[in-house]
């Protein structure tokens, strides 16, 4: 801001959202349409006014409902009034939202802290209530929504369409928030030079793609790295069938089942080229452990054995009760949010509602990469770094495919990714095997899921050129 005339940026910001609105909105490219803004006393209620009274030029008859008449933004109002846009009373609120067909919600952006009150909520309320035909279009982010940690504090906007402004918000990304956002579109503004390091990162096809590993010339299965797996048990043999494949595509070179005859027999039948043995002790070497998925109670002695080897581990589901207080080497912890309640002590809906806190409240705990998973996989690091997986579907949510996941990322970890890499490619790829796997099986099963990895990871590597 300080390298720019004032009001530059702001203008920048409106121009990209009322571009997204005529092209992207409203069908009319905004000649009559009937605009309702809302508007909160900040900045984010200077945009709205300003977009609104961009769209009055262009032939839209625009409305605006301010919350805060003496502290409304002074020149977005000017400028809104002198385009021909009217200023209705809260009261008359209702009516003017009945009728539009587009609804800036410009109230609060990320100057907004601890949810919509009074007169705010109950317009959020009005538009959750289904009282407008029209499309919720929230100017940078729903208003109500905290903008740093993907938290609702309390109400809040749920709209159809966020346009966002300079760089992604955790709100955009993280459930609860990013579910009120409906689709984000982005604005460059010109800020990416003068942006510090993001606290959170959403990788993208290209990144993922340089992460995965590359057999080079000269690998062989060894030097691919072995993953280790210890999962399965009577109860559960599927789990270890599940982990085994989803290791299988992940890149290593080997793998190693390590569980009791019946399932090492159910493995093998399943996957031949896996390499089968009683206990971690008596598999064969490993650069990499899997632990837990389906491992049932009564294997503590096992998941020590394998804890002590002191290698990558990934620990999942049943391996979750048998952490130790910290880890000392490389280890990714893959929770679901029932799973991570119970390490943390707190209700399960405290750590849905607050995914990244809980994440990283138990990286720094544990000493561990944590990835939590759910409608949104959120991957902590102890070091502070934070990815959100952006390729996530609710087509996931069906037993098995968090066993697949494990497997999946242990076989990365094998192969010398980190921990935070190997959980973020692992949950990256999965997502996008989730969604092949609906669009071909409908109601896919993780074996469905499982059988779409290679794609995947094909079209990955494609991706980047890789042979
Ligand atoms: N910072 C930038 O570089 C740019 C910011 N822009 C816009 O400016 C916005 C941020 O503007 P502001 O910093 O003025 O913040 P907001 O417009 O989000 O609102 C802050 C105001 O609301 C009050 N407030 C906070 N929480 C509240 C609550 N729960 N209920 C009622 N009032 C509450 C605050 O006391 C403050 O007066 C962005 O979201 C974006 O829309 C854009 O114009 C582009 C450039
Ligand atoms: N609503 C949802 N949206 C997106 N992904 C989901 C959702 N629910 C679950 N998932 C994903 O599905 C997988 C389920 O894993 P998990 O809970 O461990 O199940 P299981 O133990 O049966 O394999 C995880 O990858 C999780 O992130
Ligand atoms: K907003």
């Amino acid at each position: 801001m300080a390298r720019l005339p004032p009001g530059a940026l702001m203008q920048r910001a409106v121009a990209g959202l009322v571009t997204v609105c005529t092209r992207r909105i409203l069908r009319s490219g905004g000649y009559g349409a009937r605009v309702v803004v809302l508007a909160g006393a900040g900045n984010n209620g200077g945009d709205a006014l300003w977009a609104g009274a961009r769209l009055a030029r262009r032939g839209a008859h625009a409305d605006a409902v301010l919350l805060n008449p003496e502290k409304a933004h002074a020149e977005g109002l000017t400028a809104f009034r002198a385009a021909g846009g009217r200023v209705v009373a809260v009261a008359d609120a209702g009516e003017a939202l009945a009728g539009a067909d587009l609804v800036l919600d410009g109230m609060l952006g990320i100057g907004g802290r601890g949810g919509l009150r009074g007169d705010a909520a109950a317009l959020a309320e009005l538009l959750a209530a289904g009282r407008t035909a029209g499309a919720v279009v929230a100017v940078d982010l729903p208003s109500g929504v905290d903008p740093d940690t993907g938290e609702t504090p309390g109400p809040h906007v749920v709209a159809d369409h966020t346009v966002t402004f300079g760089t992604g918000k955790a709100a955009l990304a993280i459930d609860p928030a990013a579910a009120a956002a409906g689709v984000v579109h982005h604005v460059d503004i010109g800020l990416a030079p003068y942006l510090p390091e993001p606290a959170l990162t959403v990788l993208d096809d290209a990144d993922v793609a340089a992460l995965l590993p590359d057999p080079g010339r000269e690998s062989d299965k060894y030097s691919r790295g072995v993953v280790g797996v210890l999962a399965g048990s009577a109860q559960f043999p599927g789990a270890a069938v599940l982990a085994v494949g989803g290791a299988l595509h992940g890149g290593a070179g080997m793998v190693r089942y390590a569980g009791p005859d019946a399932v090492a027999t159910e493995v093998r039948q399943r996957w031949p080229e896996a390499i089968a043995g009683p206990s971690p002790d008596t598999v064969g070497r490993v650069q990499a452990w899997t632990i837990g998925s389906g491992l049932g109670d009564g294997r503590g002695a096992d998941v020590e054995a394998a804890l002590a080897a002191g290698l990558p581990v990934l620990v999942d589901a049943d391996g979750l009760r048998s952490l130790p207080s910290r880890f000392d080497g490389p280890a990714l912890l893959t929770p679901h949010a029932g799973e991570l309640a119970r390490l943390l002590d707190v209700e399960r809906a405290e750590v849905e509602a607050r995914r990244l806190h809980h994440a990283r409240e138990a990286a720094q705990r544990w000493n561990a990469v944590v990835l939590l998973k759910g409608s949104t996989t959120v991957v902590a690091a102890p070091d502070g770094r934070v990815r959100v997986n952006p390729t996530g579907t609710s087509a996931l949510a069906a037993a098995g495919t968090g066993d697949v996941l494990a497997g999946l990322a242990g076989s990365l970890l094998a192969g010398r990714l980190s921990p935070l890499d190997a959980g973020s490619v692992a949950a990256y790829a999965h997502g996008l095997a989730g969604r092949r796997a609906a669009a071909s099986a409908g109601y896919p099963s993780a074996g469905d899921v499982l059988a779409e990895l290679p794609a995947v990871v094909r079209s990955l590597r494609g991706a980047v050129g890789a042979g």
